[in-house]
């Protein structure tokens, strides 16, 4: 079993949530975008890295949802290397100083903040990417693979939230859908499934997401008081 309990969710609405994932290129922008635009909130993606090799998930997010700019904040760094932020940075002569940051005023509520890569990727030789989650006080979604594999690394994911005190809204699968997984990783870590997104049959498009933002209930509906 897992060696912390889930931590409690907050009782009232909290600022946003950060969505993590269990890789990189799990579908955290993707989903992000869909999120953000379900619940016409704010996209900021503080650590951009990979820049030279594809346009940032900021770009990807503005066109992915069709939402006003005030919806969409800049990143905080924007690398080039697509490495984690703490190799992009050393290579780029970058000084990175996450834990000053903190959380943006968000013209729209609530915030959606994406992480880069998954939990244990290093900003700093002495901050991994679960510390800054941490620092910023956000409930997270954990977007991971649907398909074999996932059980690992979906709970290796969860347990080191659990042991850190953070709390988890739930998780997104992503790939051919498989219910036994998804109920099976709902039974062992007690996080809930949020959504499960299919394999798009074609590049993602501004329509596919209107479709996967649709599935979403609204942002208030999570904080309502739960009926025993
Ligand atoms: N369900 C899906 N169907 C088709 N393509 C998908 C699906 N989910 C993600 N993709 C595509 O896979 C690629 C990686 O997804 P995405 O950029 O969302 O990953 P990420 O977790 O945000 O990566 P990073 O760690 O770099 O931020 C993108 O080109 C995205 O459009
Ligand atoms: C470049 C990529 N698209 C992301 N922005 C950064 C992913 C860092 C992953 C680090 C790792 O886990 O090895
Ligand atoms: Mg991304």
């Amino acid at each position: 079993m897992l060696y912390a309990p889930p931590p409690p969710l907050p009782p009232h609405p909290p600022k946003g949530v950060f969505v993590t994932g269990t890789d990189t290129g799990i579908g955290k922008t993707l989903i992000s975008a869909a999120l953000t635009r379900a619940w016409h909130g704010t996209y900021w993606k503080p650590f951009q890295t990979g820049l030279a090799e594809e346009p940032g998930d900021t770009e990807t997010v503005q066109q992915l949802t069709e939402l006003p700019q005030d919806h969409i904040l800049p990143p905080a760094y924007a690398l080039q290397a697509p490495l984690a932020p703490a190799a992009a940075s050393a290579l780029e002569g970058i000084t990175l100083h996450p834990k000053q940051l903190t959380l943006p005023e968000a013209p729209h509520a609530p915030l959606i903040i994406e992480g880069a890569g998954g939990l244990m990727v290093p900003l700093t030789k002495t901050m991994l990417m679960i510390d800054f989650i941490a620092q910023l006080g956000l409930p997270v979604i954990l977007v991971t693979r649907s398909n074999l594999g996932t059980l690992n690394h979906t709970l290796l994911s969860l347990e080191a939230l659990y042991q850190r005190g953070i709390p988890v809204l739930g998780f997104i699968t992503n790939g051919v859908e498989s219910p036994q997984n998804t109920q099976i990783l709902e039974d062992v870590s007690h996080c809930r499934p949020l959504l499960h997104v299919s394999p798009l049959t074609t590049t993602p498009t501004a329509t596919t997401l209107r479709h996967i933002a649709a599935q979403l209930p609204p942002w208030e509906h999570y904080w309502r008081p739960r009926t025993a």
